[in-house]
């Protein structure tokens, strides 16, 4: 990682992808995020980890500026989220929890919506829309109802959706959420490849640690809406001990909270947890 200079900046002057400083955001009296201070270097992997209730969500919604900021300081790529919303959505692919495909649309006819919604040019949509699906495996199923994919499709089709803009920070929301680990894995070899190829910057929410070991470049574990720690899973596991695992390091700093029944879970996230994909466009 490069240093850090002053107002935001890394010291060779380049910004980096997403930078929080103070972020704080309450739900009335409740502190959904209390005073995370993170920077993503431009293209890593980068994991935002967390039990439900963690304020994983409220930060990624206040960085593309679905929610507006409260306290603190957020800037993508140099780009100060609460001054300049449209050039931050213009930087950023978002790819949330909920579905964002339509199940009565072909692949190509979902990612050619969200062609028109980002202003894609006319006379290029055709082209971005063909890439965006060749690049997430789905060409040869581009011209069926999304209704017919399999939950890992489901998810790759978003994530086309997402690149359509060709965004230079992607930000996935639980991107393997109810799919088996050959969809996941599926989704992502996609996403390693677009990396390689574009050096694109991916700021990842999830509660698999598992996969965030494999897949992350560098982690953040957020515990009631606070930091509690932050690098590479390798530097996070050795000093914590040589057969450390990243959920012992979460456990090490959270407590048990990774399965703690009296976290504000909601009935909501534990139906997206284990709902699928596929069903529910069904
Ligand atoms: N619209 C809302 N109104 C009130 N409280 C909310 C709202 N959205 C989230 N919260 C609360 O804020 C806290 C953080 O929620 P958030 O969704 O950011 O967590 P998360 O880490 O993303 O969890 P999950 O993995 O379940 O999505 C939780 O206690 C949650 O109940």
């Amino acid at each position: 990682m490069t240093g850090k200079g002053g107002n935001g900046m890394d010291v060779d002057g380049i910004p980096p992808a997403v930078l929080c400083e103070e972020l704080r955001y309450r739900f009335g009296e409740h502190r959904a995020v209390d005073g995370v201070s993170l920077r993503v270097v431009p293209g890593e992997i980068f994991g935002l980890l967390g039990p439900n209730g963690a304020g994983k969500t409220t930060t990624i919604r206040v960085l593309t500026t679905l929610l507006p900021l409260q306290e603190g300081r957020a800037a993508v790529f140099g780009v100060d989220v609460a001054r300049r919303r449209m050039e931050v959505r213009r930087l950023m692919g978002y790819v949330p929890q909920q579905l964002s495909a339509n199940g009565a649309l072909t692949g190509r006819e979902n990612v050619s919506l969200f062609a028109r919604l980002f202003d894609v040019p006319r006379r290029e949509r055709r082209d971005r829309v063909a890439e965006s699906l060749e690049v997430m495996g789905l060409t040869g199923d581009a011209d069926r109802v999304a209704a017919t994919y399999s939950g890992g499709m489901v998810r790759r089709l978003e994530l086309a959706q997402a690149l359509v803009n060709h965004p230079r920070l992607l930000i996935l929301d639980e991107p393997t959420i109810g799919l088996d680990p050959l969809a996941r894995s599926g989704v992502w070899e996609r996403l390693n490849e677009l990396r390689a190829t574009t050096g694109m910057t991916v700021l990842v929410t999830t509660h698999s640690m598992d996969e965030a070991d494999t897949m992350c470049d560098r982690v953040a574990l957020m515990h009631l809406g606070r930091l509690r720690a932050i690098g590479t899973p390798a530097e996070l596991k050795s000093a914590l001990g040589e057969d450390a695992t990243l959920e012992d390091v979460f456990r090490h700093h959270a407590g048990d909270a990774l399965n703690d029944d009296r976290l504000p879970q909601g009935g909501f996230s534990e139906v997206r947890t284990t709902r699928r994909t596929a069903g529910r466009l069904g």
